[in-house]
């Protein structure tokens, strides 16, 4: 089975790596010093679960040298995913399946104005990791889950026994996968807002009884949010989102929280900010969100 990962950040660098490590014939798109840095010296992981080296990796930041692959991972952030996916052609043929671990709700319909909406799969994943330095991937936490949709689809199913093979990734294949999406989108979206805002990691915030109010506000903004666009949450879902930030290690910072810190770009538009435009669109209140979005505007380009 022949892998591309579109983006070798932190979720695609350290997806790749772990199923390049396990023998899996994986080819990853990078660029910068980041590309120059794997075709120097491959790629590291730290990790809570042990560290990985691979001194060796095939990196290009053109698809063209790569050509069609079984799976495309794509691993962008959401304001890369337009150019990303206007970069697919080369490595998508007919029976290649397109799979997208983005935060948010939006990524598949954006790659699905570059190939075929069928050959498309969603996902989610709970695997907490960033680039540390070029060529080097550090994982915060020891989160491995990683879920899709597409059961029953023989290349996502072959796609699955690649993965089993490698350590550090569990991958669960789901029916509906627009409930996790949703259900991710919701918890990320007050996850996200909260430590970004804040600049806090969880533990505090859920340890200061003001703060853990407006994270819990978040969470049921979302909610609502959810429930009015047809995705309802299960019944005991607040329970279990609070259950699941406090299993996170408490030092934990969301993707963007830690891109905020680097002054890099981030995607509050695409999570609070779309929890903003839904309320709008379905007439819900979502003031948290639209403070956390109006607040974060300032920083949505970066400096870096
Ligand atoms: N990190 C995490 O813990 C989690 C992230 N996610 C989601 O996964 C997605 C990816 O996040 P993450 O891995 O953190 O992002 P990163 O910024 O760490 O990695 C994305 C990488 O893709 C590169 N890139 C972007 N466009 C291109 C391109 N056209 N060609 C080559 N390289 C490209 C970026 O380069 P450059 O740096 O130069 O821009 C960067 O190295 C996001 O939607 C995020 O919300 C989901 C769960 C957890
Ligand atoms: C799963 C989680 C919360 C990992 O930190 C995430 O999706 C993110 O930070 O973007």
């Amino acid at each position: 089975m022949r892998i591309a990962m579109m983006g070798s950040g932190g979720i695609g660098g350290y997806l790749g790596l772990r199923l390049a490590k396990s023998g899996a014939d994986v080819s990853f798109i990078a660029r910068g010093a980041h590309l120059q840095a794997m075709r120097d010296n491959g790629l590291r992981l730290e990790s809570p679960l042990g560290n990985v080296d691979l001194p060796r990796v095939t990196a290009t930041d053109d698809p063209a040298e790569i050509g069609k692959v079984d799976i495309v991972v794509v691993a962008v952030k959401l304001y890369d995913c337009e150019a990303a996916g206007s970069s697919l052609a080369p490595l998508v043929g007919t029976n290649t399946r397109v799979v997208t671990l983005l935060n948010g709700i939006d990524s598949a319909d954006i790659l699905a104005g570059f190939v075929p909406r069928a050959q498309i799969v969603c996902g989610t994943t709970y695997v907490s990791s960033y680039v540390e330095a070029p060529g080097l991937i550090k994982q915060a936490g020891a989160m491995t889950e990683v879920t899709l949709g597409g059961r029953s689809d023989p290349v996502i199913e072959a796609f699955q026994d690649t993965c089993g093979k490698a350590e550090g990734i569990d991958l669960l294949l789901v029916d509906d996968v627009d409930q996790q999406v949703w259900s991710k989108f919701v918890l990320l979206s007050a996850f996200s807002g909260a430590t970004s805002l804040m600049r806090s990691s969880i533990g505090p915030i859920l340890a200061d009884v003001e703060s853990r109010q407006f994270i819990d506000q978040l969470r049921d903004e979302g909610m609502a949010i959810a429930a009015a666009a047809g995705h309802p949450m299960a019944d005991d879902f607040a329970q279990q989102a609070t259950s699941l930030w406090q299993r996170i290690p408490g030092e934990t910072k969301s993707s963007m929280a830690n891109d905020l810190a680097r002054r890099k770009r981030i995607e509050v538009a695409w999570l609070s900010g779309r929890m903003h435009s839904l309320g709008r669109e379905f007439g819900v209140p979502t003031p948290a969100h639209t403070a956390v979005y109006r607040a974060l505007h300032l920083h949505a380009k970066g400096t870096a």
